[in-house]
């Protein structure tokens, strides 16, 4: 009989590095994930008049690994640099925002390296896992709908802190790891415009009370919309306040809050979209990189362990992947 297959619950940034590494060992991976595509929160949505980045606007990469893996996604086109005419909005005051740092983001767009990453590995899509369960020495994952599916030699928990705590049950000081992290909302607005507005703004971070950064669509990469698109989002904060405010709200407001903020008229946009995160970021990183009850074969990895950002989620699932290996 073959060796059942590693299991990856998540097709996030972290659930992918971890999948890549394992298969580039030559072990057999199992992906699931809840939402209809893989990415987690470097989604970018797709509508008629084109697409943009709802969650992760760009990323840094400072660590060394994490470039190499970087220098081979420019190769392949999945990614490019990102130099946006960048400003600071500081007491209403527009000012430009020199800086040496390098940017880069997904191209066509950010979702493009997740769907890269993933490639032909099989994954099932709209699966909930509510839980993972050892027998003897095997896995099984139950989901949503009650189905069971495995068994699997072992388990990687990919998904943010607050969702991973109920499948590490079997592991209790991992759950309870994970428990104790807690994670900051953002509210997400796009806007399109039908016109280009008069501004040279193509990034923006902002020190106010609503917004927290803004970002131009078509000044990224390979984005070819016909609409004049940003990306709005809030701080933590206003998000954690806001919370249940209905998206109609939320867009009113943050829409407002960008108005007073740019350096020209604002029309009406032709197209609004609302997205809340429930959990976009840690409220404090942290150094664990992933977490191991290596005798069970469960693990857990997610930017969570380390930065909350796109770099730590790559490395936190290549973390997980070199200590699952080291125990085979
Ligand atoms: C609004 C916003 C802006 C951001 N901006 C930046 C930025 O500019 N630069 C940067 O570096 N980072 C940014 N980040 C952070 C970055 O997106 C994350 O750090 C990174 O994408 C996290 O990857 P991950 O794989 O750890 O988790 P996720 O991307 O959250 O992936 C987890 C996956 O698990 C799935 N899942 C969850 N529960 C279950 C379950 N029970 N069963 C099956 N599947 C499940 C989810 O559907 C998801 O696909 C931003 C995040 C947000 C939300
Ligand atoms: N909104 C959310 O939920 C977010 C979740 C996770 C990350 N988010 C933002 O992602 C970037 C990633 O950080 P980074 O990779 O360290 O990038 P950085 O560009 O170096 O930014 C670090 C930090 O410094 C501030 N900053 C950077 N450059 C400038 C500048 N030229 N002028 C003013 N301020 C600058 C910026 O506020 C960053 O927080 C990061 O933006 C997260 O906020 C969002």
């Amino acid at each position: 009989m073959s060796k059942a297959p590693i299991a990856i619950i998540g097709t996030g940034i972290a659930g992918l590095s971890a999948a890549q590494a394992l298969h580039t060992a030559g072990q057999a991976v199992q992906l699931f994930d809840k939402s209809r595509r893989c990415g987690g929160r470097t989604a970018s949505k797709q509508i008629e008049s084109g697409s943009f980045d709802l969650g992760a606007q760009y990323f840094t990469a400072r660590d060394r690994r994490f470039r190499e893996a970087l220098q081979h996604w420019q190769e392949e086109g999945w990614a490019a640099p990102w130099s946006p005419n960048l400003y600071l909005s500081r007491a209403g005051q527009l000012e430009p925002s020199t800086d040496e740092q390098a940017r880069w983001v997904g191209t066509p767009q950010m979702a493009s390296i997740a769907r890269a990453l993933l490639g032909d590995l099989p994954v099932t899509f709209s699966c909930r896992i509510t839980e993972a369960f050892r027998g003897e020495e095997l896995w099984t994952l139950v989901d949503a709908d009650g189905a069971s599916h495995g068994p699997f030699s072992h388990v990687i928990v990919a998904t943010p802190a607050p969702q991973a705590s109920a499948l590490l049950a079997a592991a209790p000081k991992l759950a309870a790891v994970a428990a104790s992290v807690a994670m900051e909302p953002t509210w997400a607005v796009a806007l399109g415009f039908a016109t280009p507005l008069p501004t040279q703004v193509e990034g923006c971070f902002v020190q106010d009370d609503a917004l927290d950064w803004l970002a131009r669509e078509r000044s990224k990469p390979g984005r070819n919309g016909h609409l004049d698109t940003w990306v709005l989002h809030a701080t933590n904060s206003w998000s954690r306040q806001h919370l249940d405010l209905s998206k109609e709200a939320v867009s009113e407001q943050l829409l407002g809050a960008f108005a007073e903020l740019i350096d020209c008229v604002v029309p009406a946009p032709e197209f609004t979209l609302a997205h809340r995160w429930l959990y976009a970021r840690p409220a404090q990183p942290h150094e664990w990189g992933a977490l191991a009850d290596a005798g069970l074969g469960l693990y857990a990895c997610g930017d969570w362990c380390l930065s909350g950002r796109v770099e730590g989620a790559w490395l936190s699932g290549q973390e997980a992947a070199r200590r699952l290996l080291e125990h085979l």
